[in-house]
């Protein structure tokens, strides 16, 4: 595999289900494939250094190869990873205490876990593969709710399945391709999380919308979203910052403290999920109401997992007075994203007067995106002019406005030819 080359995975939106997700029940999500998350993978100066560059957290690390030695090297060893590599349903207790060793010196830093992801999906995917930097940019507000974290382990875990061979189409990503990225995206989010349900690193590997639902098994079974409907929304982020692994281990406290409060209202939202989708796949102007009721209603239960937060109901309670919509929050709430779906016939000047209030007086930010579209993508370097290769290049480093990317890079949009 020719180097440098990109890969490029989609941040998502959840429409129902947060949380209940975790606990096998059903969820609606859609990727949002103008914010992305880009992963540069280029030559290093020193043939030994495996580096990683993550300019957004301002966070860089470099290993020398031999530092993997004590992990790679030996017969038990050799079997250890063989069972992380073929089982990828649980983390490897034998890796996770090695590196962790490995990182002592990072154990206490907010990059652990990062570091930890990356280097978990390094030694079972590409171990052998040394004098190469890892550099990731990306769109995505980081810890909003809009699926970072997945995007992340999606672009790493195209990345290194491209570096190994495992991944070798030149013209069209095959189904095979995308579960294998699904598959091993969904160990770094382990890393991150603790216990991910698995439709972030879905949504971002697949693109489209999907019903989404994790089977008992472990195994994920999801049904694409035909022609999902263009619904007039708001996406509100508070830039209050939150950590999707303690939003997640509350919830597990909570429900194991009132197992039989708690399980229903999950279970609650998994009816509700099922029934978003039917209205989702066949939406009119008669069951466009029940939409906004459902949103409100999804509300409501993550109100009751204690998974809200006062600047996530200012965003509500606003567009509950201004009659503008239904507000829920989206993601792992405790801060981050709301998502507003507007009335057919909310008034322009309420809807301003929303947007107005949200920027100008509690300094969030609003987008106005599409739902759906590409999931994950790569860009070999047989497809890059070197004219090109010099901007992307730029747009790696620390300092560089991050709209710049798109412009650049966003596929769909610009003229470089991704493999999706
Ligand atoms: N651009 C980035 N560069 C490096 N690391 C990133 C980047 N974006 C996300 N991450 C990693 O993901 C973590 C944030 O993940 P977290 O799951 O808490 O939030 P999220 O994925 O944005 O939201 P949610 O899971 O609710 O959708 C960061 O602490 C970092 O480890
Ligand atoms: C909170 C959660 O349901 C969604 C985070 O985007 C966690 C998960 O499903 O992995
Ligand atoms: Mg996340």
């Amino acid at each position: 595999m020719s180097l440098p080359f990109i890969t490029s995975a989609p941040g998502k939106v959840i429409i129902f289900g947060e949380h209940s997700a975790v606990y096998n029940e059903p969820a609606v999500a859609a990727s949002v494939s103008s914010l992305r998350t880009y992963l540069l993978v280029s030559q290093h100066e020193d043939p030994e250094a495996v580096e990683l560059d993550f300019p957004d957290i301002q966070f860089k690390h470099k290993w020398s190869h031999s530092e993997f030695g004590c992990i790679l090297k030996g017969e038990t060893n050799s079997r250890a990873l063989e069972m992380a590599r073929t089982n990828t349903r649980e983390l490897s207790q034998f890796l996770v205490e090695s590196l962790e060793s490995l990182h002592s010196d990072l154990k206490k830093s907010l990059f652990y876990h990062a570091a930890f992801s990356f280097s978990y999906l390094y030694i079972c995917l590409c171990p052998q593969v040394k004098g190469v930097r890892f550099s990731i940019r990306s769109t995505l507000p980081i810890g909003a709710g809009l699926g970072s974290s997945a995007s992340v382990s999606v672009a790493l875990a195209l990345a290194m399945n491209r570096l190994s061979g495992a991944i070798t189409s030149d013209r069209e990503l095959s189904i095979e391709d995308k579960k294998l990225v699904e598959e091993w995206s969904f160990v770094g989010e382990k890393c991150i999380l603790g216990t991910p349900s698995g439709i972030d690193n879905a949504v971002a590997t697949h693109g489209n919308a999907v019903l989404f639902k994790r089977e008992m098994d472990g195994t994920t079974n999801f049904e694409f979203v035909d022609d999902f409907p263009q619904i007039p929304m708001l996406l509100t982020y508070t830039k209050i910052p939150r950590s999707t692994k303690t939003l997640v281990s509350n919830v597990r406290e909570l429900v194991s403290k009132h197992p039989n409060i708690v399980k229903p209202i999950l279970v609650a939202m998994g009816q509700l999920a099922t029934r978003g989708a039917e209205i989702l796949d066949s939406l009119s102007d008669e069951n466009y109401h029940e939409l906004l009721e459902l949103v409100r209603v999804n509300h409501g239960l993550l109100v009751g997992l204690g998974v809200s937060h006062p600047g996530l109901e200012a965003v509500r309670s606003l567009s509950d007075s201004l009659e503008i919509g239904s507000t829920k929050l989206t993601g792992a709430g405790g801060g981050g994203c709301a998502l507003t779906i507007l009335k057919k016939d909310a008034k322009q000047s309420a809807v301003k007067q929303f947007k107005d209030t949200l920027e100008n007086e509690h300094g969030y930010a609003l987008y106005q995106t599409q739902l759906g579209g590409i999931g994950c993508s790569i860009l070999p370097r047989e497809a890059i002019s070197d004219q090109d290769l010099k901007k992307i290049r730029i747009l790696f480093t620390e300092d560089f406005d991050s709209k710049h990317l798109d412009q650049v890079l966003l596929p769909g949009e610009c003229t470089l030819p991704w493999i999706t």
